[in-house]
């Protein structure tokens, strides 16, 4: 298939479309081109009549005929779906190992036997009950760890593939427990849309949205080796406009800015300025003076202010392109005016005096120019503003907290928070429309806050989304606690929330333990289930032990992490460098070579999300006391482990869990 691309020749019609084609084809080439050590195929399915592997992508023969079906098609979903109880017309399921690009094994299920002898065969079962996984299913998911996530896609699970392949138009939110391939599902699901709607998609895009930055750059290859290169990733706060954030907010603040009141707060705040004229416009048009009235242009600046304040999704209106229409509409006025004494202006006399200086002076009176920047540090500096937009909305303690003492000079140079940056965001949505995607994946989504929440959704004009996330994992203080009320801040209240509860990260012994701290953090979520066990894999040590420790997981094969309060890592650091152990230190911009490195120190704070073979996890209760919410950040760096779990300084483990 390369090489029949490769040999074609560019000619069209004319030098454009002989261009046009050659991107096409380099395109192509693109899109064929082999990652290195991924195979063609991973899959065989038997139907009585033929055989079909499975892949990455299609692959035909020189005549066109179909060699390996995309994972993706119709066709290949029986490879993910069928079971002794359900063959789905297959008669066998073949699963290919391979080891660095090389084949080396492969594992056949008979379909044709039937369900109660295979379930009872003992090394069919699940760790906890759980389905029965192959051996090769077991040997992909314990593979060491190093650098980047790695795709699934050859060994992908019944439950998994149900919320992979939802239709387009369905928006799902996912509760899974740690490791129950929750982000592995939402990047799949991206691949599945992008290739079964590719029309729809490839023109307004898919949007990946991840915690920080250090997240993305461990999924960063998922989709690439799936073949899709054109799908942003970005983080929350990377949807708000640039500006530096120099501050933290205490929590209280952050808990009034991260409410979903200030969404009203903000649009009175901007329309707070906007005033119905009291004086008629005197303007020309095609060299004739007319005067429009007062009363009409305060009734065009009522109606455009009641558009601008529709809710976002019904707004037709937003507030910078008023301006355009305000002066369009008062230009309007006086042709009719013209037209009624019989003159004809033109559309380009009219756009000329729409254009004038005294309807521009009229609409800068009515309607002023605004930037988000300025009209959050009015609100925060004025407090005669805040109270009018505040009123009846934030009670006085609540308006108190948002104040800034004085009004900095320059607002390059403003205390702006992570917090402001999402309210500057909001204020952005009303002045202009934002860019839109068609579909939008969220990835742990439970540490969203509802303006956040609103950020997101607003980018998403009329398609659907994939909400992932686990509850008891929300370290956020101002986190919403319930899907419900994420989804309705998202703008999507009527999806479905489906559950995965089968983890395959965590060996059982580990789960078991953490979930211990579930009834404090998360009475009402079910326990999860381990896919396997692994003996031995959970130990307590005294806080003595750490280089000992941390010196023999480096020795094993796999990555290692140490995960610390983010207040010791530096001293965690030197304690083991000094050693002699070769380590690297987990930043918020999580570069490949940190996460390569043979101990990669990490601070509880950023370990959301990721995974290693081994765990050192240090000082348990120095990351219980560092945040409010330290149980469910202990919760999320108990649960990191692939292979093994080290707890040092157990002795400060809490009551849960000793
Ligand atoms: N069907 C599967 N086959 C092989 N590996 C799997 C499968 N499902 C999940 N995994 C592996 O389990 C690990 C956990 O997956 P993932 O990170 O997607 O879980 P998660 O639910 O997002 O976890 P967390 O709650 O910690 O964010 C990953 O290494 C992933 O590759």
């Amino acid at each position: 298939m390369r090489s029949t691309a490769e040999a074609l020749v560019d000619v069209g019609g004319d030098a454009y479309a002989s261009e046009r084609l050659g991107a096409q084809r380099a395109e192509r080439l693109r899109s064929l081109a082999d990652l290195p050590d991924v195979p063609a195929f991973f899959g065989r399915i038997d139907q009585p009549d033929r055989e079909l592997h499975i892949g990455r992508r299609h692959v035909t023969d020189p005549a066109g005929d179909p060699q390996v079906i995309d994972w993706r098609a119709p066709v290949s979903r029986t490879y993910y779906q069928a079971s002794a109880a359900d063959p789905q017309g297959l008669l066998l399921r073949r699963r290919f190992g391979f080891s660095r690009g090389e084949l080396t094994s492969y594992e056949d299920e008979d379909l044709t036997r039937t369900a109660s002898r295979g379930h009872q065969d003992d090394d069919e079962r699940g760790g906890d009950g759980g389905p029965a996984l192959g051996q090769l299913v077991v040997a992909e998911i314990e593979r060491p760890r190093s650098g980047p996530m790695r795709d699934i896609v050859a060994t992908i699970q019944p439950d998994q593939d149900d919320i992979v392949r939802a239709p387009i138009e369905e928006s799902v939110c996912i509760q899974g427990a740690p490791g129950t391939g929750k982000t592995a599902v939402g990047l799949h699901r991206a691949a599945f849309l992008l290739y079964s709607h590719a029309d729809r998609l490839r023109r307004s895009g898919v949007l990946v949205v991840g915690p920080n930055r250090a997240f993305l750059h461990y999924i960063d290859q998922v989709l690439p080796a799936l073949g899709e290169v054109d799908v942003t990733q970005c983080t929350v706060a990377d949807l708000g406009p640039a500006v530096a954030v120099r501050a933290a907010d205490a929590p209280e603040v952050e808990a009034v800015k991260a409410d979903p009141r200030m969404a009203q707060v903000l649009q009175r705040a901007l329309l707070d300025a906007v005033r119905e004229p009291l004086e008629d416009v005197v303007l020309e048009l095609a060299a004739r003076r007319y005067r429009v009235r007062a009363s009409r242009v305060a009734s065009v600046v009522r109606t455009l202010a009641e558009k601008v304040a529709a809710p976002a999704e019904r707004r037709e209106v937003y507030y910078s392109a008023a301006r355009a229409r305000l002066a369009r509409a008062v230009a309007e006025d006086a042709r009719r005016q013209g037209e009624a004494a019989g003159f004809a202006p033109t559309d380009g006399e009219t756009a000329r005096a729409a254009r004038s200086r005294p309807v521009k002076a009229a609409v800068d009176a009515a309607w002023p120019a605004r930037r988000a920047v300025d009209l959050l540090a009015d609100l925060y500096s004025d407090p005669a503003l805040l109270a009018r937009a505040a009123d009846g909305v934030l009670d006085a303690d609540e308006q108190a907290a948002l104040r800034w003492e004085t009004r900095p000079r320059s607002l390059a140079r403003a205390p702006w928070t992570a917090a402001d940056v999402v309210l500057l965001d909001e204020v952005e949505g009303l002045l202009e429309r934002p860019d839109t995607f068609e579909h939008i994946v969220v990835d742990e989504a439970q540490d969203l806050t509802a303006m956040q929440c609103r950020a997101i959704g607003r980018r998403l004009a009329t398609g659907s989304l994939t909400v992932l996330g686990d509850l008891a994992q929300a370290t956020h203080h101002a986190s919403l606690g319930r899907w419900s009320a994420v989804m309705a801040h998202l703008g999507r209240p009527q999806a479905t929330v489906r559950p995965l509860t089968v983890g395959y990260r965590v060996p059982g012994e580990v789960l078991d333990f953490a979930a211990r701290l579930l009834p404090s953090i998360a009475p009402d979520l079910p326990g999860p289930r381990a896919a396997r066990r692994a003996p031995g894999s959970l130990r307590m040590r005294q806080a003595a032990d750490l280089v000992e420790v941390a010196a023999d997981r480096a020795a094993q094969e796999g990555s290692t992490a140490v995960i610390c309060a983010d207040a010791a890592v530096e001293p965690t650091a030197a304690a083991l460098r000094s050693a002699g152990l070769d380590v690297a230190v987990l930043g918020d911009s999580g570069t490949g070579d940190q996460l390569s490195g043979h101990v990669v120190v990490v601070p509880a704070g950023l370990a959301k999300g990721l995974e290693h073979d081994h765990v050192v996890v240090v000082d348990p209760a120095a990351i219980l006391a560092a945040e409010p919410r330290g149980l469910q950040r202990l919760y999320v760096v108990l649960t990191r482990a692939v292979t093994s779990l080290t707890v040092v300084g157990a002795e400060g483990l809490p009551a849960e869990l000793t």
